[in-house]
């Protein structure tokens, strides 16, 4: 299996997320920069956080206009996995891949540190390889971070088990706790919480690798015969 790890200028987790890929994983893994065209020969898209140019206008704004997200957008519809984590969620959402928006922290403060997060929905293709209700610990490093959707945008997100994470204890505002949303059709994540820099416990925590588990373990079985 081979995973493309989005670069765009101003992305800072993009070796992590190789990492985790590639290293923690054992998968196959390339740093694909935003110009590329193409693709088609990855098996699932890994758009790693950062400050894709410089945050301005509003966080991930910027990098949604580009053209490797129309090339993101089709691979989606063909349903390959996309995992957007921290800067990678923010472009996600603005470019409407996943419903509702980003605000600033509620405290206005850019906060780094490790949170409690209780997996909400563990039958997606990037959560199987957790229990359902499991608590796990992520880092978060964020600014805008308070996710925000209206009221019957939320309504939908609760119907279709679309939140899949939420924070044990809310550090930011985000509505109704959540930390990670899919879209409907189930291929599409996005995350504050970074799972790639928890995937060994030197790192502080191991739980993101179950993740990056659950990815292979899908396309395993699916694309693997006899898996
Ligand atoms: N780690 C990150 O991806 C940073 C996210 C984003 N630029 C923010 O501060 O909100």
């Amino acid at each position: 299996m081979k995973f493309a790890v989005i670069v765009f200028p101003g992305s800072n987790c993009d070796r992590d997320m190789y990492y985790a890929a590639k290293d923690a994983l054992g998968a196959e893994a390339e740093l694909v920069w935003y110009q590329t065209a193409n693709l088609e020969n990855y098996d699932a898209i890994l758009i790693p956080g950062g400050f894709s140019y410089g945050d301005y206008l509003r966080t991930g704004a910027i990098a949604s206009t580009s053209h490797i997200v129309n090339e993101i957008k089709q691979q989606a519809e063909r349903g390959t996995p996309v995992l957007g984590v921290c800067n990678g969620f923010q472009i996600l959402l603005e470019a409407g891949l996943l419903p509702g928006a980003m605000l600033r922290n509620k405290n206005l403060k850019f906060m780094c540190h490790f949170e409690e997060l209780i997996v909400e929905n563990s039958n997606t293709m990037f959560t199987s390889a957790y229990e359902s209700k499991q608590m796990i610990s992520l880092p978060i490093a964020h600014g805008e971070g308070n996710y925000y959707c209206d009221d019957a945008t939320l309504d939908q997100l609760k119907e279709n088990n679309q939140i899949v994470f939420t924070y044990a204890s809310n550090p930011n505002g985000s509505i109704n706790d959540i930390a990670g949303i899919i879209n409907e059709a189930g291929n599409v994540l996005g995350m504050m919480p970074h799972p790639e820099r928890a995937v060994e416990s030197l790192l502080g925590s191991a739980d993101g690798l179950e993740l990056f588990k659950s990815v292979l373990n899908n396309w395993r079985e699916t694309y693997v015969a006899g898996a």
